[in-house]
């Protein structure tokens, strides 16, 4: 057997570079980074990313966190670890996936290109925004042969949305997540304050204004003039009269396996199981949606309950360390998504800055799960934490 990676074993790279007298590039610490990306970006685009609908359900996304506390067990083998999944049927290096985030050009031309490479280096799926300023062919082929999902905002029409899901699925990419609590824009106070809407200005439209059902009918091509794109994009980007009755017709329109993003109630959880959805992804969209909702972390073990041992459950919202993801793995999650860290490394040093990110992480998770006393991270359950959590 091939010893399988030791993501920790970064650690000692970083100290190794210290006796050259090189510091790490990036500041070490996630709210470091944030202050340090805040520091060079606009102050719209800052906001975009770090702002919530209110700030009630991002604090108390974090606050779930803390609440929960690791049991360490000591004399146990951790010599040789492996956090390596399988999910839908495939293995995939780590628990890790990129949180679909859209939009990405307000922080860096390269956007999501440079999302994809960095991703791509360590095996970890990218989930693609519908809403992108790199097409998901340019996407895929930035990517090669490394995992990549597609993130789906349900349009309006039919057509469409089948369109999407067909050149998803022509591109390699391995399932659809289509994400259920985006039906509108919040009320995001810092956004308003800065009258600040991408789409406005025809940014992230990539996926869109490249799709032939979307430009039939265009008045003008979006070459020639954006605004007809952009009108029609505000009609078409979500449709908030949907029910579980309309997830038949898009199991129709693909083979691929159909995630949910943004489930938070257990009797939700169950109508998803009920309508044959091939897994689910427990978020909050970190806050941005819903502000007094529900902490993401502490609907995971209720959702988890309501579908049984079998169903793939993700999780997403709060996650910024290794024991972050042990907690989650913990109440119930098969995989994490990581979502605003790795914007800040793409906004201070691109590709480069979000596989910094990655191998921090990684790295973190691997330490902690030997220092709690597990050797793979599959049959980590709620025996890792401390009673009384
Ligand atoms: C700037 C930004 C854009 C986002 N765009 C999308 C999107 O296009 N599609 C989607 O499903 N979720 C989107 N999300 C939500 C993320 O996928 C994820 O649920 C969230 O970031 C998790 O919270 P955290 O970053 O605080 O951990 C976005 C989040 C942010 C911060
Ligand atoms: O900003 C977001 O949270 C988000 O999900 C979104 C919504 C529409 C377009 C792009 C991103």
């Amino acid at each position: 057997m091939t010893k399988p990676a030791h993501y920790g074993d970064y650690q000692l790279r970083i100290y190794r570079n210290g006796l050259k007298g090189e510091r790490p590039r990036l500041p070490m610490r996630i709210e470091d980074m944030e202050a340090a990306a805040r520091a060079v970006l606009p102050d719209e685009s800052y906001w975009y990313v770090a702002g919530g609908a209110g700030e009630s359900t991002m604090r108390a996304n974090r606050e779930a966190f803390e609440r929960y506390q690791i049991l360490p067990r000591m004399m146990t083998d951790v010599s040789t670890r492996d956090v390596s999944i399988r999910l839908l049927g495939r293995d995939y290096p780590t628990p890790l996936l990129m949180a679909p985030i859209g939009v990405q050009s307000i922080i860096r031309p390269d956007a999501e290109l440079a999302v994809a490479r960095a991703a791509a280096r360590l095996g970890v799926p990218m989930i693609l925004s519908t809403v992108a300023a790199h097409s998901l062919e340019a996407v895929a082929e930035a990517m090669g042969d490394a995992p990549r999902w597609f993130q789906l905002y349900w349009p309006k029409s039919d057509a469409l949305a089948e369109s999407l899901v067909k050149r998803a699925e022509a591109n390699g990419y391995q399932a659809i997540v289509v994400t259920l609590d985006t039906k509108m824009m919040a009320w995001r106070e810092r956004d308003l304050a800065n009258a600040f809407l991408p789409f406005l200005k025809g940014e992230g439209l990539a996926n869109y204004t490249s799709d032939p059902v979307f430009r039939a009918g265009l008045e003008a091509t979006p070459e020639e003039d954006m605004w007809p794109s952009i009108r029609r994009w505000g009609e078409e980007f979500a449709d908030p009269s949907k029910t579980w009755q309309d997830l038949a017709k898009l199991r129709q329109a693909t083979s691929l396996p159909i995630l949910l993003k943004g489930v938070l109630s257990p009797t939700d959880a169950a109508l998803a199981k009920e309508h044959g959805v091939d897994g689910l992804i427990v978020s909050n969209h970190g806050g941005r949606q819903v502000d007094g909702s529900i902490a993401a972390l502490d609907a995971l073990a209720p959702v988890r309950a309501a579908v049984g041992e079998h169903l793939p459950v993700l999780f997403d919202s709060g996650i910024r360390s290794g024991a972050d993801i042990l907690k989650a793995k913990a109440l119930g999650a098969d995989a994490v998504l990581l979502g605003r860290p790795y914007i800040w490394g793409l906004a201070l040093a691109g590709e480069e800055g979000v596989h910094e990110v990655l191998r921090r992480i990684l790295a973190d998770l691997d330490l902690s799960m030997a220092l709690a006393g597990s050797d793979r991270f599959d049959a980590i359950d709620s025996d890792l934490l401390a009673l009384g959590n």
